[in-house]
């Protein structure tokens, strides 16, 4: 990549704070969520787990600025959080990629918002297609595309733009196992070399306790634990059950 681009589109170092103090949220005065407190620290992967309807993906919302709390403050990097912003990726279960935009289009697109010039922008783009294993599909439009392709391409497009946190609802939730697991394992790959704070919302135990750095789990109204994800040997199987129990309690 040209020195320009890596400049510009470099990762930042450090992944942003986000904090949920005495948050409630909910819709038209329905609350579903009362006095949330919730931090995901800089850097680290923090994965909402919790029955359905619960409020996993409320809580994104509010952390990405699309649904004020009716109550309680939430920031980013200490500064209360107003609004979206390039700072904060979201990531969806549907891709929400621009179907007119080729592969490349739509990976440029955060640098095209963000006036990167063109050149760099292309260098970026394309060494982010490359990391996601879609060389040589530059110039295809998404619905010459899988699902499993897509989603990369998502998730090139969402960290080609450097953001400091990258909010994933269930992203991989609509794909078949085999291509989950491998999308897993491509997301672990990829956060290493992005040191963005991700908050990430799944059903799934196991894709939780494969990206975590720690657990929150959601229930009643609220956060019910947080747990660190201590990957030490035999310390997932525990994790897991405890997490399993939790949710069959607050099912
Ligand atoms: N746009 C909306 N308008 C009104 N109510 C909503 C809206 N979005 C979500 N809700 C309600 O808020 C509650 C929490 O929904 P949310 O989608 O945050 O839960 P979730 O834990 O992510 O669920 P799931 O795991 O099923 O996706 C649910 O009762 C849901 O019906």
């Amino acid at each position: 990549m040209p020195d320009t681009a890596a400049r510009e589109t470099a990762p930042a170092r450090t992944g942003m704070g986000i904090r949920l103090t005495g948050v409630s949220l909910g819709y038209g005065g329905r609350r579903v969520l009362g006095e949330v407190d919730l931090e995901a620290r800089p850097g680290e992967v923090l994965v909402i787990v919790g029955p359905s309807g619960s409020g996993k993906s409320t809580i994104l919302r509010a952390v990405a600025g699309l649904l004020a709390p009716d109550g309680g403050t939430v920031t980013a990097d200490g500064v209360p959080v107003t609004g979206p912003g390039p700072d904060r990726a979201m990531v969806f279960q549907d891709d929400a990629l621009l179907p007119w935009r080729t592969v490349r289009g739509n990976v440029e697109l955060p640098l095209d918002i963000r006036g990167v010039p063109r050149a760099a922008r292309r260098a970026a783009a394309q060494d982010w297609i490359g990391r996601v294993g879609l060389a040589g599909w530059e110039d295809r439009l998404p619905r010459e595309l899988s699902g499993g392709m897509r989603q990369r391409v998502q998730l090139a497009r969402s960290l080609a733009g450097a953001p400091r946190a990258v909010l994933m609802d269930e992203p991989f939730g609509a794909l078949d196992a085999q291509t989950r697991a491998v999308m897993q394992r491509l997301l672990a790959q990829v956060l290493r070399d992005a040191p963005a704070t991700v908050v990430f919302v799944t059903h799934d135990v196991e894709e939780a306790l494969l990206l975590a750095d720690r657990v929150a789990v959601l229930g009643r109204g609220g956060v019910h634990a947080v747990h660190d994800n201590d990957r030490a040997p035999g310390a997932g199987a525990a994790l897991r059950g405890r997490i399993l129990a939790e949710l069959q309690e607050l099912s």
